[in-house]
């Protein structure tokens, strides 16, 4: 369980086994709202994911995720900055330990209580995610920032399973349609996966527009953990990369 000094200082470890860490377009951001440009040229956001084909629900040791089928493109995102549909492979989150961090993505340098990732690939060009996972043009991530309002999203957590790493559990047609704000709204820049491997393969898509999250709710994801059955326990918290350094890049809005 050393392994575990805690996510942010093994953040700064990470450029020892994947030096890309150090990369040109690393991820997250903080996403300075005066700086970023808008682009009148940027299509809607389109998410089509009425037929929903979520099929486990699993806690893989960094984070809670919902895997999709994606054999075809009957849940995909288009529009946006991408020139065609991108495919849903999963959706995951990550929190901290209390209500002032837990957002890898940051406004004008002010973090959220949660944030949550729409993972998609590009399976117009690459044959499975691995190989788009190593693409530059290969994944694009929607970020949505989660608040805790007194209000509540449809309950992802299902109290039978998952407290350690490495369970899963079947979990069918959740539509993620229901965890998306009101307003498209987006920012849009070229950047990297939080996580090793780290790969700059990610075209971002990040939403103004935060949706709302309880408390409860949030403390139930403060209840998994790092560890497996066996270890000594560790809460999964604070499983969130800080910004990056920008180096060069620019941020471009889909509105003014
Ligand atoms: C290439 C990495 C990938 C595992 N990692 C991920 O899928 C992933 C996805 C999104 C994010 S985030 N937080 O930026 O949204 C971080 C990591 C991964 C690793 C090994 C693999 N073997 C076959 C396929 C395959 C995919
Ligand atoms: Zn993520």
């Amino acid at each position: 369980h050393l392994r575990h000094l805690g996510w942010s200082s093994d953040t700064l470890a990470w450029h020892r086994s994947y030096p890309i860490a150090q990369g040109n377009r690393q991820s997250p951001i903080d996403i300075v709202s005066a700086r970023a440009v808008y682009d009148p040229n940027l299509k809607p956001l389109v998410f089509s994911y009425e037929s929903c084909a979520s099929l486990n629900i699993s806690n893989n040791g960094h984070s809670v995720m919902v895997e999709f089928e994606d054999t075809d493109d009957k849940t995909a995102i288009s529009g946006g900055p991408l020139e065609n549909p991108f495919r849903l492979k999963q959706f995951h989150f990550h929190w901290g330990t209390n209500r002032s961090q837990g957002s890898e993505h940051t406004i004008d340098g002010k973090p959220f209580p949660c944030e949550l990732h729409l993972v998609h690939w590009n399976a117009r060009k690459y044959a499975t995610f691995g190989e788009a996972a190593a693409a530059p043009d290969g994944l694009a991530v929607v970020a949505v920032f989660l608040e805790v309002r007194i209000a509540k999203i449809a309950c992802l957590y299902d109290e039978s399973i998952f407290f350690f790493q490495g369970t899963k559990a079947q979990f069918s047609s959740f539509n993620p349609k229901c965890l998306l704000p009101l307003s498209l709204d987006y920012w849009t820049y070229l950047g990297s996966l939080t996580t090793p491997p780290l790969n700059e393969s990610v075209t971002w898509i990040v939403l103004k527009e935060p949706i709302s999250i309880s408390e409860k709710q949030l403390e139930k994801f403060r209840m998994l953990l790092f560890t497996s059955e066996e270890d000594q326990r560790i809460q999964m918290v604070n499983n969130f990369r800080p910004p990056q350094p920008l180096k060069g890049r620019v941020v471009r809005a889909s509105f003014k």
